[in-house]
């Protein structure tokens, strides 16, 4: 069995003028989870119809699966679940006749794994699809992308519309169907709050680029917030890796990437100063709308 489940090296897109994805390349081991986090119209989305042969990328290649989507579409909709942000199901049908609908496209779907996750999340197997809440639907769409037992599963802001409860609930049974099956999963959001709890690794997407792809826990270990006064940042340069810069009155907090080394820099030099660690959430706002301008012109220089 292949040990990369997705391969992504050097993809490109442009839609006219609009560079959205510039050479991006990303890997995600078999049986692992990365969220790919990007603000709105970063190009998440766009790179998740390339990957599953829904959009011609410019330049690049792709493989998920052992399949090339440019090449193998067919076979790689049998390998991948695929669940979009905005999954438009025949309303008028019921969750079962949709189902039967969709057997024969797929000639691994389980129709006992099916109703099981029908009863499992709750869903009413004969009330139309037009009648369910925004929760069944989602719960609805996963159990089509998972019922004919995909090894990559691909979840396009899933969450998208629920309530935070809602949220909660669906990573839950994300967690217990899909990691504990041992499938891959790709999934993109923005809402950052429950990611943590889901994710092995993040992705953040940013300007078409990967501006940083690493486990949650590095993340967190090396990204930190750094409380500083102004006579003690004056003393000192702006470090490798500095993605913010705050002033507050005679205070300023940086937000650094690499944080450790420019911390033992501070204490060699007797600098006071504050470690604070940072959620998944205020990482990716350092990351994606962070300022380094603020930071003072006088210093000495800091070598890290
Ligand atoms: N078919 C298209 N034609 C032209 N431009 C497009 C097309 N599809 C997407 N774009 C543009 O590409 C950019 C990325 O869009 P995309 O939908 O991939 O972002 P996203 O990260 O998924 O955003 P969101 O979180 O809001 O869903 C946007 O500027 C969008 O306007």
């Amino acid at each position: 069995m292949l040990e990369t489940a997705i391969k992504i090296q050097q993809l490109h897109k442009t839609f006219g003028k609009n560079v959205v994805l510039e050479n991006v390349s990303l890997e995600i081991p078999r049986g692992e989870t990365l969220a790919l986090l990007g603000r709105n119209g970063a190009g998440k989305t766009t790179m998740i119809r390339m990957l599953l042969g829904l959009l011609k990328p410019d330049g690049g290649s792709m493989e998920i699966d052992g399949c090339d989507p440019t090449r193998d579409a067919i076979e790689l909709r049998r390998r991948v679940g695929y669940l979009a942000e905005d999954q438009t199901m025949y309303g008028w049908m019921t969750p079962v006749e949709l189902c039967h609908f969709l057997t024969p496209f797929y000639p691994a779907w389980h129709q006992e794994l099916a109703d099981d996750y029908l009863e499992r999340f709750h869903i009413p197997r004969h009330q139309r699809i037009e009648q369910l809440s925004k929760g069944q639907n989602v719960k609805l769409g996963l159990t089509l992308a998972l019922a004919h037992q995909p090894n990559v599963v691909i979840l396009d802001d899933p969450a998208l519309g629920l309530d935070t409860i809602a949220r909660k609930e669906f990573n839950r049974d994300l967690i217990e169907h899909l990691q504990a099956a041992g499938r891959t999963v790709l999934f993109s959001s923005h809402l950052l709050d429950e990611v943590e709890a889901v994710a092995d690794t993040v992705a953040i997407l940013d300007g078409g680029r990967i501006i940083r792809q690493s486990s949650t826990e590095t993340l967190r270990s090396e990204v930190k917030r750094i409380v500083l006064t102004s006579d003690g940042i004056s003393q000192v340069l702006p470090p490798q890796g500095l993605r913010d810069v705050q002033r507050f009155e005679d205070q300023f907090t940086v937000t650094i990437d690499g944080a450790a080394d420019f911390v033992e820099h501070l204490t060699e030099l007797g600098v006071d100063h504050e470690v604070v660690d940072l959620s998944l959430d205020e990482i990716f706002e350092a990351f994606v709308i962070g300022r380094t301008q603020a930071w003072p012109q006088s210093g000495t220089p800091v070598v890290v």
